[in-house]
């Protein structure tokens, strides 16, 4: 259930359900069983309830919501954009259903009504919402009433989660089959309220056969290539990771993603250090080791040995030529990359030269992890970023200019891998926004690859972990309060595994 269909994806979906022999007003009795039952879920007593409908199928559904509220004696009322000898198919019909009047929709005031059903535009949203429609969505987020809506609130685009002019907010949203992308990314998913998934004979093979290659990031989509623990384990068998340190006024920031790193279950982490940094870091840690290691030369020199798997550059290290020739010599060396912070932006610029880097990397992959200002410094100017409509498609877009897993972080953090899967993230509380929290990240992923586990699933493994360690400590977090979480998120996610045999 974790992919996440296009809009286009859901009408194929559809299609292909249709063609396989059950009618598509079917298919529309169903979907407005689902949301009658979400209002009816509510009711204590006699609800007033205004079913908002719009031209297409999205008002076919609350043509059939309508009849199913009224049956069950609520006092309903339909307002619709067009009359409904306007409709055509299935909306036509389910539109005959509705024995009770039709009012317009335009200057439709909230007065009164407990429940406003939202089907106004769905998945066909076309263009941007304007008059009449664009004042009924204001007075619905106006009014007090408790919104629901049908697979989409009206005014977000589905694949992208933006608002297309104006939008309803609503408190609960029901869609069919799989969710949409524009219920994770911003701001949709705050549109959204709760988002309910219901079933209306969409078959799992019929999803499997489109070919979906978005999903919502959970532990489902990567739990089965988690490091396991192994009673025959040890340290060696877990890897090492490599964490650079900056020098002596910015040392922090590798010491969090070491021990970030160490709590992903590594088996043993270096913070390879500056040598007039060292005495600073090793002040400050005890089972993270210190290492002396003088730029890309010193850094050439260790990885002579074999056992240093893993390796996490970028946060504090500084930006310019010495950061990049260090990028390049862990490349060349064939070690399993994390890229952060000034690591990324001393590439900026230089898409070419990230390319040729990551490409001579190891085949299991490198993992870049941009913000928002990182991102477009580095991939500003690559080849369909621009273009991109969507956070989701402009990490894709990147993954593919740049031959990396792209994690682009924020609230909905999208990682993204070079072949065209992705992964939307909606674990990580607002809270997590708070310095030092990037570094973290990048140490927990590189913590997995240490681990072997492969880049696109650690990095998803490590987004999720990282926002279910921020809900489990709570507001008042900082950054290190992070790895600390991390063995009651490992906890949860073994007995998840051990419970689901998997
Ligand atoms: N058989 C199916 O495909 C099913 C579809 N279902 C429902 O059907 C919906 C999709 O139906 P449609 O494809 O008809 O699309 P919608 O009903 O979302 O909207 C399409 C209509 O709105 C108009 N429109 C689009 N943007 C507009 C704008 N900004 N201002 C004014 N008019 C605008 C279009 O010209 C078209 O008439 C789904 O969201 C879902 O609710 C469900 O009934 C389940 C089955
Ligand atoms: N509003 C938000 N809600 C949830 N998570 C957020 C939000 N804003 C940022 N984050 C997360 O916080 C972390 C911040 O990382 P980053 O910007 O690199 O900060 P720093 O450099 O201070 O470590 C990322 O994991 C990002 O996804
Ligand atoms: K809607």
């Amino acid at each position: 259930m974790l992919e996440l269909l296009t809009c286009s994806e859901m009408a194929a979906a559809d299609g292909r359900t249709i063609a396989g022999g059950t009618p598509g007003i079917v298919l529309m009795e169903r979907a407005g069983q689902a949301v009658a039952e979400r209002v009816l879920a509510r009711a204590s007593g006699r609800l007033r309830v205004a079913v908002l409908c719009g031209p297409g199928n999205n008002g076919g559904d609350g043509y059939v919501v309508a009849r199913l509220l009224a049956k069950s004696g609520h006092d309903v009322a339909v307002h619709a954009l067009v009359p409904p000898d306007r409709l055509r198919g299935d909306a036509a019909e389910a539109a005959r259903g509705w024995a009770g009047a039709v009012l317009p929709l335009e200057g439709w005031t909230a007065d009164g009504f407990d429940v406003v059903v939202d089907a106004i535009f769905g998945a066909g949203l076309a263009r941007d919402i304007a008059a009449p429609v664009d004042s009924v969505i204001a007075a619905v987020n106006e009014s007090r009433a408790h919104v629901v809506a049908v697979d989409v609130p009206s005014g977000i685009d589905g694949d992208t989660g933006a608002v297309r002019g104006c939008a309803v907010e609503a408190d609960e949203t029901v869609t069919f089959a799989r969710r949409k992308p524009g219920h994770l990314l911003l701001p949709g998913r705050m549109h959204c309220g709760r988002v309910h998934v219901a079933d209306i004979g969409i078959t799992d093979a019929t999803v499997a056969d489109l070919g979906v290659r978005t999903a919502a990031n959970a532990p489902g989509l990567w739990s089965d290539m988690l490091p396991r623990p192994d009673a025959a384990g040890h340290k060696y068998k877990r890897g090492h990771l490599v964490v650079a340190s900056g020098g002596p006024s910015r040392t922090g920031a590798a010491r969090l993603a070491a021990r970030a790193g160490l709590r992903a279950g590594a088996g043993l982490v270096t913070v390879a250090s500056p040598p007039d940094a060292v005495a600073i870091n090793a002040a400050q840690l005890t089972a993270v080791m210190v290492r002396p290691v003088d730029g890309a030369e010193g850094l050439a020199d260790i990885l002579g040995d074999a056992r240093f798997n893993a390796l996490v550059l970028g946060p504090a290290l500084g930006v310019g030529e010495e950061t990049r020739r260090m990028v390049e010599v862990a490349a060349a060396a064939q070690r399993h990359l994390v890229l952060d912070a000034d690591a990324l932006t001393s590439f900026a610029g230089n898409l070419a030269g990230l390319w040729q880097m990551v490409t001579s990397a190891v085949p299991s992959g490198v993992v870049l992890t941009p913000h928002e200002g990182e991102f477009s410094r580095l991939f500003g100017e690559a080849e369909g970023v621009a273009q991109a409509r969507s956070k989701l498609e402009r990490a894709r877009a990147a993954a593919a200019a740049s031959g990396a897993v792209v994690v682009l972080k924020g609230p909905d953090t999208v990682i993204a891998a070079p072949d065209g899967r992705a992964a939307i993230n909606e674990n990580a509380p607002p809270w997590l926004a708070t310095a030092g929290t990037g570094d973290v990240l990048a140490g927990i992923i590189g913590g997995l690859m240490a681990q072997e586990m492969p880049a696109f699933a650690a990095a998803c493994a490590g987004v999720w972990m990282h926002g279910a360690a921020a809900a489990a400590f709570g507001p008042g977090l900082i950054a290190e309060d992070l790895p600390e979480m991390l063995p009651r998120v490992w906890r949860e996610l073994l007995e998840l595994l051990f419970s689901t045999g998997n």
